[in-house]
């Protein structure tokens, strides 16, 4: 049967790019989506605005929902300090497979737990299997009517802390209205979107960042 996108974007890392090197496992994703065949990863442009944000916050836990190829979750691994524990959450089967295998080929797969299941079911039950209490920063990029349902589950279980940097990904397109009205007028959150495009093309999106303030 016909391969899948994301097998094609595995084979495509395990052709271009240099096992152990995630550098270029990013650089070989970002070629195989402008040349070969588009697709929904975080993307170059804003990943250098991710990339700046793990960087500035310099995590000791990190969350990420939708790992979908595990584009994001090897940037964000990449940057971060030995000991840190780093979830990432997908529910499809075959696209948490692919991940695997693409965070593997970068040598990053010690840095990360890929759970498979839902991030609702999930987050509940976080702190009791992973003994998390908080999150210092978790980056939000899965379906997108999820995210107001997923940060007020953040807030029932007491997985933030003051301080605790959300950043989500698509808040212009393909958009998320409600989680956008919700976290800028929020009084216990503070919040910034930083401009750019989607992914690989010249239409606008961007990412807000969200502060939370206890
Ligand atoms: C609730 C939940 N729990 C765990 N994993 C979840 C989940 N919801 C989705 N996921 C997983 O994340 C991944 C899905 C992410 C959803 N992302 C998107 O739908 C998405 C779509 C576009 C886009 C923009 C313009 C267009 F014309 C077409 C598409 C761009 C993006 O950057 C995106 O992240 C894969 C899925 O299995
Ligand atoms: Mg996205």
């Amino acid at each position: 049967t016909r391969s899948t996108r994301p097998q094609r974007m595995l084979k495509a890392v395990q052709k271009n790019a240099i096992r152990g090197n995630p550098e270029s496992v990013i650089s070989a994703i970002d070629y195989f989506c402008k040349h070969s065949e588009w697709a929904m990863n975080v993307g170059d442009e804003k990943g250098c605005i991710l990339d700046s944000v793990v960087t500035e916050v310099d995590p000791s836990t990190v969350l990420e929902l939708g790992t979908y190829c595990g584009y994001s979750t090897v940037r964000i691994a990449r940057l971060l300090s030995p000991g840190t524990k780093f979830i990432t959450v997908e529910f499809n089967p075959a696209s948490a497979e692919v991940a695997r295998k693409i965070i593997a080929y970068a040598g990053l797969q010690d840095k990360v737990t890929l759970v498979e299941g839902a991030s609702g079911d999930l987050i509940p039950q976080i702190k009791k299997l992973y003994g998390i209490t908080t999150f210092d920063f978790i980056f939000l990029d899965h379906w997108k009517d999820r995210y107001l349902p997923d940060i007020k589950l953040f807030e029932e279980y007491g997985l933030l802390r003051k301080g605790s940097v959300l950043l989500a990904d698509n808040v212009i397109c393909p958009g998320t209205p409600e989680y956008l009205e919700y976290v800028r007028n929020s009084p216990r959150y503070e919040s910034r979107y930083y401009p750019s495009h989607l992914e690989y093309t010249k239409v606008e999106d961007g990412l807000e960042k969200s502060l939370f303030l206890g």
